[in-house]
């Protein structure tokens, strides 16, 4: 693992637990992205939202992650912005936040739009659908993982998180592929036992990579 991968990525999509308790997992488990995508919530229910998470989360190692929108990441000031391919550019977001939002994150979906964002020189590229799933409502095509180690390989020294219909069954296929960063937005989001579902995880990823660097000795 680089300096620069982080490991298990949380994002909050219809959570079955309050945010302040998502946001205390976060810290207590050193999640260093916590990212807020509510799709259905008002502008003011999100900064309410934010507000509340970041009540938890200001003057500790995890990052409040604002997706989509420049202009809510500035006004609650968020520590990072993520931003699609259908959202407003890396350039232009970097205007509205004018500096007060000091990490950006760009979502990818195939190596030509990899490549692209590496010339950007964003904080942490998101890589998928790795896998088949329902949470976004249209879904580029699934990529699968040999496109993924390709991602991470084209990526370089810019962290790469695999996303997409990642689960407690497919995890050890993921992290074969090389990745060093991924999120599981259902496996987390649907259970009230949020707290077990992270520390397993990091449990199994860090299991994975010690032994991977055992086998390289
Ligand atoms: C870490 C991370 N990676 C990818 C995404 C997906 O972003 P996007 O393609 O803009 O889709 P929505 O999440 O906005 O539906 C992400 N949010 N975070
Ligand atoms: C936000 C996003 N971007 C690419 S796939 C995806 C949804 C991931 O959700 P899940 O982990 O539940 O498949
Ligand atoms: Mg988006």
């Amino acid at each position: 693992m680089s300096k620069r991968d982080f490991g298990l990525y949380l994002i909050i999509t219809n959570p079955s637990v309050s945010y302040a308790k998502i946001a205390r997992v976060a810290v207590d488990n050193n999640i260093r992205y916590l990212q807020l995508r509510e799709k259905e919530l008002s502008d003011r229910e999100i900064l309410l939202a934010a507000d509340e998470i970041m009540a938890v989360t200001d003057g500790t190692d995890t990052r409040f992650v604002m997706n989509d929108r420049a202009d809510l990441a500035f006004l609650c000031g968020a520590d990072c912005l993520h931003l699609g391919q259908d959202d407003i550019g890396l350039l232009d977001a970097k205007k509205i936040c004018g500096g007060k939002v000091g990490e950006f994150g760009l979502s990818t979906h195939n190596l030509a739009q990899v490549e692209d964002a590496v010339r950007l020189n964003p904080d942490y590229i998101g890589f998928g659908p790795i896998f088949k799933t329902p949470t976004k409502k249209k879904p580029d095509p699934v990529t699968g993982t040999v496109l993924l180690q390709e991602a991470i390989e084209m990526a370089g020294d810019i962290p790469v998180v695999a996303i997409g219909g990642i689960n407690a069954e497919n995890l050890r296929d993921v992290l074969r592929a090389g990745a060093k960063n991924l999120c599981m937005v259902r496996y987390m989001m649907d259970s009230t036992y949020l707290e077990e579902r992270v520390a397993e995880t990091t449990e199994r990823m860090n299991g994975y990579f010690l032994f991977c660097e055992g086998a390289q000795k």
